[in-house]
Formats: C-alpha cells, structure tokens, sequence
C-alpha cells in the first residue's frame, strides 16, 4: 500500500537495480542503483544514447522499467496512482511543448486548472510564476509562444513545471535549444530559484560544463546505461573512477574545476607590503559565492597580481594565482573525501 505521505527519512529519489530493455533487445539501462536526496540537484550526464532520457522518463513512468523498483520518499512508483505521481513531479522538457495557440498565461494556467482551481486562483498562480522566472505578466502573459525569444520559452516550461509546486523536478536538457550565452544566464537564475524554492531536481544534460555547474552531485552514464561515477562534481572532475569518466570530463578539466571551487578564506593572504591600488577588484564572500573562476577572471581582466576578498565591509585578505593553484590542489583531496563519505548514502560508482 501507499504510504499516506511522504516519509520523510527517504531519500526523494531511490533507483534500485533498474533496468530497461525495449521490445527489440536495445539494453538503455541497466540494473543502475541511484539515489536523490531531498532538495538536491542532480545531472546525468553522458553520450548520447547511453540511457539519461529513459532513466528520467522511469521516474515519472512514462516509461516503465523491465526490472529494479523507484522509490520516491519511499514509495514505490509503480503503486503510486499515476495522476498523482504526475502532481508530485514537474517535467521540463528541451522542445518546451507550450501550447502554441494558447497565450502564456494560459500554458502555466493549465495545470492549476487540471487540478480544480478556481480560474481566479489558477490566473494568479500562474502570474506569480512568471514573475518568478523572470517574466513580466504585463509585458509577456498574453503572447503566444512564437512571440518569445527561446530562453523565454524555456521560463515558461519551467513556470509551466512549478505550476503544480510539485516536490520534485525531471528536466531533460532544459537548456539544450539556447544559445550559450542565454544559456548560462538561465542555468544562473535556475540555479538561484532551485535554492529558493529548494526542489529536489534530476536534470538531463550531455554538456558536463552544464553538469558541474548545477549539480550538487553528478552521475556520469557510459555506453548501455553504466554508471560509471556518482560524485560531487569536484570529485567526479578531480578523480575520475575510470578511463572512460576521465576521457569524458576531457583534459581541461583542471580548468573545469576553477568553475565548481568556491573561494575559501584558507587560501587567502594577508595584504602585507601591497596597497590596496594593487588590487584586481575584489569579491565579497558576503553576498556571493566566488569560485576560483570568478578570481581568476578578476586577475586576468585587469591584469593585476592580487585580487582582493572581503566578507561584506570586513577585508580577509588577497589571492594570489599561486593562492588560487593551491586551492584548486586541495578541492581534488576534499573532493574525494566527500565522495567517499557519500558513498555511504548513495550508489556505489560501478566499475
Ligand atoms: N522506444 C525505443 N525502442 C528501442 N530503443 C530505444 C527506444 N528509446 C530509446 N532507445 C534506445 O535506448 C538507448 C538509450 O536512449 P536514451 O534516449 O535513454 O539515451 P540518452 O542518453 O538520453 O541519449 P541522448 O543524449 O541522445 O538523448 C539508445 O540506444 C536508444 O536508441
């Protein structure tokens, strides 16, 4: 039976020996053991048709596995009223899928109204929702989805997902049919709207730039739906468990890991000899999260050999490029220690 709600030592997401074979013999995925904690974001990545879309498309049972049971807060899916499960889950598609002939407001209203509420209350929810992706109902709700750019589009799906303020999110390449600048301001504000509204969301993605930019953990799929490593993206770019995760992450990895490596005021210097002209701007601990990335853009744009960190009015001190190599040496080690703590709650890598 049901459990009545969610049970809340669960993890939101439990894949146990899943497997999927279609009808003609393709193996998409196999006997994958996963796990999603509560709020967390999570990518699968990997090469095309190595399985991330059927893996997704398990968890909401648009496709049904032909071996291992999903969980969701401890309940198994396929005991789970259909209607229901689609309630709990949002769904964020590449095409978007808006209704074409149906204004913006109308798309998000939709589900709302699916779900019996009255049009006032779906009209409102659905303004809000706009408004929190980024859309100005004013400018925006009574368009059609032609009349928006396709970084607008993509907010609606996502407006459109949130609609029903489902707990959790399944997204298969959100992202994919933006350009790459759009494309990096919608992964920030998604990232930002995550943390707010603290979804749990399994994202979709080939692009392990992508992957390790959002996922809070990110598992690596090979050829016939393997998984190859499950780790936090420090790790899985510091140490990756295999050759073929090592070839995927690529050989600049090392500068991938600039991206995911938060300043840490252990790497910081004190400001000694230098003036504080000398400084290459400086990032603010306080009201950001600056990666190693972010300094070293300050360095390099303006040319200078230190950049200044402060936590709100308070100076820390100043990295250095030597600072910043040093603290991308010790976010491998902290990467694997972390790996292998959460090791323990989660799905073993696969050899
Ligand atoms: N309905 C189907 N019948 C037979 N084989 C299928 C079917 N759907 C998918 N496959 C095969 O299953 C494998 C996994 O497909 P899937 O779409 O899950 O991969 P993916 O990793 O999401 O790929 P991509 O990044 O290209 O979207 C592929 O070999 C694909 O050809």
């Amino acid at each position: 039976m049901d459990a009545t709600g969610p049970v809340t030592d669960q993890p939101a997401i439990r894949l146990e020996g899943v497997g999927k074979t279609y009808p003609d013999g393709t193996v998409a995925v196999q006997a994958l053991d996963l796990e999603v904690r509560r709020g967390e974001l999570v990518c699968l990545v990997g090469p095309s048709g190595c399985g991330k879309s059927t893996t997704l498309k398990m968890v909401n049972r648009l496709i049904e596995p032909t071996s291992g049971r999903i969980l969701l807060d401890g309940r198994d899916v396929t005991r789970t009223d259909p209607v229901r499960l689609r309630r709990e889950i949002g769904y964020v598609i590449q095409q978007v899928g808006l209704f074409p002939h149906q204004s913006v407001l109308a798309n998000v209203m939709t589900v709302p109204l699916l779900l019996g509420e009255p049009k006032r209350v779906a009209r409102e929810r659905a303004a809000e929702l706009l408004e929190t992706v980024g859309l100005e109902v004013a400018t925006y709700g009574e368009r059609y989805p032609h009349q928006l750019s396709g970084g607008q589009r993509q907010r609606v799906g996502v407006a459109r997902a949130l609609a029903a303020n489902p707990p959790l999110l399944l997204m298969d390449e959100p992202f994919g049919a933006v350009d790459p600048v759009v494309r990096v301001r919608l992964q920030d504000e998604f990232l930002r709207l995550q943390r707010e509204l603290g979804k749990t969301v399994v994202m979709v993605t080939h692009d392990i730039d992508e992957a390790v930019r959002l996922g809070d953990r990110v598992a690596v799929f090979a050829e016939g739906g393997r998984l190859a490593q499950y780790d936090v993206p420090a790790a899985v770019l510091g140490e990756p468990a295999d050759d073929f995760v090592a070839g995927f992450v690529g050989a600049s990895r090392g500068l991938r890991r600039l991206a995911v490596t938060p300043v840490s005021e252990e790497h910081l210097e004190p400001l000694g000899e230098r003036t504080a002209g000398e400084l290459a701007g400086t990032l603010d601990l306080a009201s950001a999260s600056p990666t190693l990335e972010d300094a070293l853009g300050l360095l390099m744009r303006d040319d200078r050999a230190v950049v200044g960190v402060r936590r709100g009015a308070t100076f820390l001190g100043v990295l250095t490029p030597a600072g910043v190599h040093r603290a991308l040496r010790a976010s491998v080690a902290e990467g694997a220690a972390t790996a292998a703590g959460a090791a323990a709650g989660a799905a073993a890598p696969a050899e």
